[in-house]
Parts: structure tokens; sequence; C-alpha cells
């Protein structure tokens, strides 16, 4: 493998490049509120490359120097190799803790594309919703939810269904508990992770943004009917 210095990778002029992309979509969500204090993000998979924003920096200031890119899929772990890469950034950063969570989404539903926030909507909804799924029903926005995240359409007629799993001290360490709950729920959309956030996925960039945004709303408004004492699900 080479020192993984191909800056080639990153350096476009398209504004639609992975590099691109990933420091304008964060500024983006960091004004949402979804990726403030270092946390949170989005990896984007064109084909058998990944693109993954550094762990712990201020989200809203990457630049596309600052990512990294990976082969997909990764090559067989042996004793001798870790996490293989095509690009590094000369600087001395890690890749995102998210990583092998947004790899279960490449694994498990063939994504293109998996945003994870810390929005206080999607974190409120995991601290009212005290077991294992948020539920919710006839909200005009569930149509913007597709079955699994990359399949057809939800109908405003479905009940929107999505696993909470528990936080634990490392984010890595959810990778096994995340790929249970995607097992146990292959129509989920999304994983909440109770007072953490929520990770979501789709076949592209466009479609896990447009997702996350119909999520969001629905934690946030779903949050609201309860505390107003309206019921979230009807029959
Ligand atoms: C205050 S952020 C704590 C760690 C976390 O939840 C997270 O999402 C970190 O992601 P990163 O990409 O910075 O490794
Ligand atoms: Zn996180």
């Amino acid at each position: 493998m080479s020192q993984a210095t191909d800056d080639s990778l990153v350096i476009s002029s398209d504004p639609l490049h992975p590099a691109n992309l990933i420091p304008e979509l964060c500024r983006s969500f960091y004004n949402l509120g979804w990726v403030t204090g270092t946390g949170g993000g989005i990896c984007i998979r064109t084909g058998d490359k990944v693109f993954i924003a550094p762990s712990g920096v201020q989200k809203e200031r990457i630049e596309p120097s600052h990512i990294f890119v990976l082969p997909f899929p990764q090559p067989e772990p042996s004793p001798h190799t870790d996490r293989v890469f095509l690009r590094r950034p000369a600087l001395n950063l890690k890749e995102s803790a998210c990583t092998p969570l947004f790899w279960n989404s490449f694994d498990l539903r063939d994504a293109g594309s998996c945003i994870h926030t810390h929005s206080q909507h999607a974190v409120m909804a995991t601290l009212l919703w005290t077991g294992p799924v948020f539920t919710i029903s006839h909200q005009e926005m569930i149509k913007g939810v597709r079955v699994a995240g990359t399949g057809h359409a939800l109908s405003y007629l479905d009940t929107l269904v999505l696993p909470i799993i528990e936080n634990t001290p490392n984010e890595e360490d959810l990778k096994d508990s995340m790929a249970e709950a995607m097992t146990k729920y292959p129509d989920a959309a999304g994983v909440l992770v109770r007072r953490h956030g929520v990770y979501v996925w789709g076949t592209d960039w466009e479609k896990a943004k447009t997702q996350t945004e119909c999520l969001d709303y629905l934690f946030e408004i779903g949050v609201k009917m309860k505390l107003a004492g309206l019921p979230t699900v009807l029959n």
C-alpha cells in the first residue's frame, strides 16, 4: 500500500466532489445544531471509495485537505494490517470515531452516505420514548423517509419505527448494537442512540440528508406532542 498521500483524491474544482461536499454539508449541519462541539458528521461513499472527516475537530471548519479516503470494501484484516487508507491528511488527524458505524450502513444497507447528528430533537426523543423504539404515525413528513433508508418511500398511512440503542462511553463500541438493531428492524431508516443522537443513511448524500431532515422534524414534533399530552401513534 502507498503512503496514502494522494491529494488528487480530495482536491477538485467540482463543488459536488465528496471532499468539497463534506465541509459544506457540515457547515449547514452545524447551523442546524446537528454537529456542534465536534460531534456528529457525514460520510460519503462513491462506489469503491469512502470519504470521511477527521475526529474531534470543529466540524464547521473542515477543509477538503482534512478528508480521509478509504477503499470500499476494506481488505481482509490480518494481524498486521489496521484500517487501510487511500489518502490521509498531512496534518496529525485521526478518522472519525463514527467510521465503524458508517461502515454498518455500507455493509448492511449498501448505503452511499450516512449522517450522524447530535440533534437535541433526537436526544429528547430517546428520553421520552424510554423503550427500544421511537414510533410516530399520521405525519406528512413520514413520506420523506424510505423503507430501510434505501427502499421505496413510506406512505402517510405507515407508522414510522426507529430502534433506540443504549449509548456507550466510546462511539466505536456502538458498532455491534447498531448492527443488531439494523438486523432486528430491517425496515428502519436509521438508529437512535439514547442520550447521544442518531445515525441515518441513504443511497446517496442527497437522500441521506433529506431523510435526516424529515426524521429530525418527526423527532421534534413527536417530542412536542408527547409533552403536550397528545398521542403520537393513531390507529
Ligand atoms: C462531543 S463529541 C463526542 C464524540 C461523538 O459523539 C462523536 O460523534 C465524535 O465524532 P468524531 O467524528 O469527532 O470522531
Ligand atoms: Zn456522536
